[in-house]
C-alpha cells in the first residue's frame, strides 16, 4: 500500500502525577512526509514527540513500519529513529565534530574506527548545517543556534529513516529557520524519510510541512493538510489571540496574530505598576 502510514500512533495517553498530559492521540504519517506538531506552551508537543520516539511510554501504541516502537532494542531503535530534543543546560566537553560523530554509533561495533565513509558523512552534515568552520570548536562554546544545528547534524549522520525533532528552528535566525526546514523537507523527498517536528511559527509550518497536527491541552484538535488545520477561528480559540489566515495566490498560507491584542492588560491586572 503506497500510502500506508509508516508511523502510526493509536490512542496515546499520558498522565503525570495523575494529571492528564495527552488524551487519546491518534495519527498516521506515510514515509516521505514532514509532519508539524503545533500548539501553545504546555499543550503536550514535547510529550507527544517523546512517545513517538519511544523516549516515553504512554498508554496506547506507536507503530513504526508496523512494529511496536517500544519493543525495539536500543541499537535498533537508534538505527531507526534519530531524535533532536530541545537544548538543555547540559554542557558537553566535546567539540562539534565529536558531538556529530556520536550519530555514527548505532552503525558501529564497539571498537570500530572511523573510516572514509564516516568522514564523508560528517563533512556532509557539517556542510548541510553550515558549521564547517566550527568543526573543532567546543559544543559549549557554540551559540544557541549553532548548537541546534550541530544536534541536527548529529541526527543527519545517524541515517535513520525516522527523525523526530523538538523545536528544531528554535534559536535559529530567519535564514537558518528556512534552511533547516528546506533540508528536512528535501530529506523526506529524496530519501523517503519520515520526519516529525514541533514548531511555534505557524506560517513557517504552513510553508514546509506536508501535514500538521494542532494540540491544545493534550488533545489533538485538528490534523491534516496545513490549509485545513490552520483555520483562523480554531487558531484564535487555541492560542487565545485574535488571528487571521491569508492565502496568497501562489498557494502560501500566512498566519497573522493581531498586533492590537493587548496581552499586557491581563499581565498587569492586579499589579501596582502604572
Ligand atoms: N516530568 C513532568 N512532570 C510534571 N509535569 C510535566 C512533566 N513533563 C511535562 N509536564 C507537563 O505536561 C504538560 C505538557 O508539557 P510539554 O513539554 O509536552 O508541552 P509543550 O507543548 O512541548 O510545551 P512548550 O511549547 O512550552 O515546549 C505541561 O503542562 C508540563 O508542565
Amino acid at each position: 500500500m503506497a500510502n500506508a502510514p509508516a508511523l502510526k500512533a493509536s490512542n496515546i495517553s499520558v498522565k503525570i502525577d495523575n494529571k492528564p498530559i495527552l488524551n487519546g492521540i491518534s495519527l498516521g504519517l506515510p514515509a516521505g512526509k514532514l509532519y508539524g506538531v503545533l500548539g501553545p506552551n504546555g499543550a503536550g508537543k514535547t510529550t507527544l514527540l517523546k512517545c513517538l520516539s519511544a523516549q516515553l511510554n504512554g498508554k496506547g501504541e506507536v507503530l513504526w513500519q508496523g512494529q511496536d516502537i517500544t519493543t525495539l532494542d536500543i541499537k535498533s531503535l537508534a538505527q531507526q529513529v534519530a531524535v533532536v530534543n530541545q537544548i538543555n543546560d547540559t554542557v558537553f566537553a566535546l567539540t562539534s565534530q565529536q558531538v556529530i560523530e556520536m550519530g555514527l554509533l548505532p552503525h558501529k561495533t564497539l571498537l570500530a574506527r572511523r573510516n572514509d565513509e564516516d568522514e564523508k558523512a560528517i563533512q556532509n552534515a557539517l556542510n548541510a548545517v553550515g558549521l564547517v568552520d566550527k568543526r573543532q570548536q567546543l559544543f559549549s562554546a557554540l551559540s544557541g543556534g549553532e548548537q541546534q544545528r550541530c544536534l541536527i547534524a548529529r541526527a543527519l549522520v545517524q541515517r535513520s529513516p525516522l527523525l523526530i525533532l523538538d523545536e528544531p528552528v528554535n534559536h535559529l535566525d530567519v535564514y537558518y529557520q528556512h534552511q533547516i526546514l528546506q533540508l528536512l523537507k528535501a530529506l523526506c523527498r529524496s530519501q523517503n524519510k519520515t520526519i516529525v517536528v514541533s514548531l511555534h511559527d505557524l506560517t513557517l509550518a504552513a510553508s514546509y510541512c506536508d501535514e500538521l497536527g494542532l494540540l491544545s491541552q493534550g488533545n489533538l484538535v485538528a490534523t491534516g493538510l496545513p490549509k485545513d488545520v490552520l483555520q483562523a477561528t480554531l487558531l484564535t480559540k487555541t492560542f487565545n489571540v485574535p488571528c487571521e489566515v491569508k492565502h496568497s495566490q501562489d498557494g502560501y498560507l500566512q498566519v497573522n496574530f493581531r498586533p492590537e491584542f493587548n496581552a499586557q492588560r491581563s499581565f498587569f491586572q492586579g499589579s501596582t505598576c502604572a
